[in-house]
């Protein structure tokens, strides 16, 4: 099988026809709606809350709220309809999840997206979930991951999945791959291309972005959407906890499957970490869109289809020219575990 990550990878500028890169367009249309980017900040407890959701909706930008605060999502959903917003939160795979689908029904409280986000989604559990919701709410858009391989987003995209979310292990907090040996970590983009050979719906390429660049490889392998989680931690409106050392301000980045989100040390496959405090958010969302736009220029398009066609190298672990992503000052730094726990109170 041929490998290749984001880091191996480099897109082959073709002619260029447009003027200007502002006349280039990065929108992109995903379950019915048109939203700005094709990005989506990771549906995890430090990247999104409630505020920052109204704020992307409110902006065209697509959103995924996340699951760990069980118990507010119907009011999550009731806020975001009285705005006149979409509504789209996760979902879990356990027996009360189930429950929670028959009372959005019974209230009337049907949201627009659905994400089944667990860790391994090709799974008995998953499938079943996937049919309940479609059985129960077919009108909703349902997301539903993670997966690796191009036989799961077969099996998920068979019994109703709308769109499937690739990527195991290759996150910036995940431990998965060390932990367990399996995942996507270091072949992300290549398992994204395999899926995209069967997929027959949107794929999300989910974790491992760390440069702008990054999200044109996700497009030209086969996402229709990216979720990431790292790039836009540290920022204002993240919901980590606000750090400072050394006069310094840093933000907290944890993992869904870190001993902090869980709040015990059981099948631990995530970490804690450290990123500098970065400003707005909305500085980082125009950059990216116009590093895309740049990007579908060098593409010789004027729209992200443009992306999709387009010729590459595999330049082995080149693309940095020696310099790792830390020196870059992209990465952040691993919270020490007598740092993490004694500093943080739990969600
Ligand atoms: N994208 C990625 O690479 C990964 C993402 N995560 C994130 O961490 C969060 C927690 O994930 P997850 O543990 O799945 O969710 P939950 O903690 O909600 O667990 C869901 C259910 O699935 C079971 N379960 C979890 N992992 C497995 C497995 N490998 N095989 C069989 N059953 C399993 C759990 O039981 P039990 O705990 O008893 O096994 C539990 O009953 C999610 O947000 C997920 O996206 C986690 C790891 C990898
Ligand atoms: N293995 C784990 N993966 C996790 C965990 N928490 C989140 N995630 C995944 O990472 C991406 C974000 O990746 P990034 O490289 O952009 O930072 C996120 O969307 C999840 O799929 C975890 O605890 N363990």
């Amino acid at each position: 099988m041929k490998v290749f990550d984001y880091e191996d990878v480099q897109l082959i500028p073709a002619k260029g026809i447009v003027d200007s890169r502002s006349q280039v367009d990065t929108s992109v249309e995903f379950g019915n709606r048109r939203f700005k980017l094709p990005v989506v900040p990771a549906n995890m407890q430090t990247i999104v809350d409630e505020d920052l959701s109204i704020w992307l909706a409110e902006n065209d930008y697509f959103y995924i709220m996340h699951r760990f605060e069980e118990e507010t999502r119907k009011d999550f959903i009731k806020t975001m309809r009285e705005k006149g917003l979409f509504a789209s939160i996760s979902l879990g795979i356990k027996d009360a999840e189930y429950d929670f689908v028959d009372e959005l029904v019974a209230e009337d409280l049907v949201p627009d997206y659905i994400t089944i986000d667990v860790a391994h989604g090709h799974s008995d559990r998953v499938i079943k979930m996937i049919k309940y919701v479609k059985k129960n709410m077919p009108d909703v858009f349902l997301i539903a991951g993670n997966v690796a391989t191009p036989e799961a987003v077969r099996d998920l995209e068979n019994v109703g999945a709308d769109a499937t979310k690739v990527g195991v292990g290759p996150g910036k907090v995940c431990t998965t791959k060390l932990k367990t040996g399996f995942g996507t970590g270091g072949w992300q983009l290549a398992a994204l291309s395999r899926c995209s050979k069967v997929a027959r719906k949107p794929l999300i390429a989910d974790g491992g972005v760390r440069t702008h660049g990054d999200i044109a490889k996700s497009i030209r392998f086969g996402a229709s959407m990216v979720m990431i989680g790292s790039l836009f931690a540290g920022h204002e409106e993240s919901p980590g906890e606000t750090v400072e050392i050394n006069n310094q301000k840093f933000k907290k980045y944890f993992g869904s499957a870190s001993a902090q989100q869980k709040g015990e040390h059981r099948n631990v496959e995530g970490k804690s970490m450290l990123v500098p405090f970065k400003g707005s958010i909305q500085d980082t969302l125009t950059e990216m869109q116009q590093d895309l736009q740049s990007s579908i220029s060098y593409a010789g398009g004027d729209d992200l289809d443009a992306i999709r066609k387009v010729d590459y190298v595999i330049v082995k672990n080149s693309i940095m020219n020696g310099e790792s992503y830390n020196a870059s000052g992209i990465g952040g730094f691993d919270v020490p575990e007598s740092f993490a726990s004694s500093n943080f109170s739990q969600p």
